[in-house]
């Protein structure tokens, strides 16, 4: 097929390798139930459910990719959707990278979510991919932060930490995930940047490109300390009652 007849292809990684440390002790956080299914299931199905995903590449905890398949295997996810499990690594940008090392051939755009982020509605799964569409070759989905943010610095004789500055608030965004990227921008940047960032959208502004932002949505949250494994149960408990079931 010529370039303006091949179909537009996105797929999406998923790095669900984290131990999920700050939730407390037991399974790696991805496995664990939400509301009876397991936070990647939520994740997965939540990205699936975006028309213009026709792949979904789960990093898997690096002995547990095999029961990640068989979880896979076992909850259904919509027809057009494939899936790839790949072991991950020792930190979140190494097992974003051995996911962008799965993609097959012909992939345009690439979304990066959490599986921490179980409850990511479809509309913004959406948003961040029209964006992409339009040009842009990273996007991220953000929130104005509630509260007032401090930099601090170690009290030089010990002691509590100072506050050094207060950056203006109405200037700082949250930031979620799917963040999206057109492919050859995100494979560029997972080659050539080097240190440690927390987000993919960092690789991309370390090689000095554009970010976009669009509208982030408060169900996207990530469930990282118990209280989010609590506010989880409520959203979804507030779904199914306006759902009806
Ligand atoms: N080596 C790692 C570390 C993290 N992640 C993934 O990156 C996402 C965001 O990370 P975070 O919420 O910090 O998860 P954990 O690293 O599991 O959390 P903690 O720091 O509490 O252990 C999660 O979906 C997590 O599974 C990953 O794939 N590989
Ligand atoms: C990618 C991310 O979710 C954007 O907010 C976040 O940076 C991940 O951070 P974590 O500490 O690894 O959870």
């Amino acid at each position: 097929m010529s370039d303006e007849t091949r179909p537009h292809r996105t797929a999406v990684v998923i790095p669900a390798a984290g131990r999920g440390v700050r939730l407390g002790p037991g399974a790696p956080k991805a496995l664990r139930m939400l509301s009876g299914t397991p936070i990647l299931v939520h994740a997965v199905r939540a990205m699936a459910a975006s028309r213009a995903v026709s792949l979904v590449v789960v990093v898997a905890p690096p002995d547990g990719a095999p029961e990640v398949k068989r979880l896979l295997d076992e909850h259904s996810l919509p027809e057009r959707t494939d899936y790839l499990v790949v072991p991950g690594g020792e930190s979140r940008q190494e097992s974003v990278r051995l996911g962008l090392e799965a993609l097959p051939e012909g992939i345009d755009t690439v979304l990066v979510h959490d599986a921490a982020r179980p409850l990511v509605p479809v509309d913004t799964v959406d948003s961040v991919v029209a964006a992409v569409r339009e040009g842009a070759v990273a996007v991220v989905p953000a929130l104005p932060l509630a509260d007032t943010v401090k930099e601090v610095a170690p009290s030089p004789g010990g002691g509590p930490e100072r506050v050094v500055a207060t950056p203006e608030r109405a200037r700082l965004r949250a930031v979620q995930t799917p963040q999206g990227f057109a492919h050859a921008t995100l494979a560029r940047a997972h080659r050539e940047v080097a240190g440690a960032v927390t987000d993919d959208a960092g690789m991309v502004e370390a090689l000095g490109l554009d970010v976009v932002v669009v509208p982030g949505h408060e169900e996207a949250f990530k469930v990282t300390r118990p209280l989010d494994l609590v506010l989880a149960e409520a959203v979804l408990a507030r779904r199914r009652a306006h759902d009806g079931f």
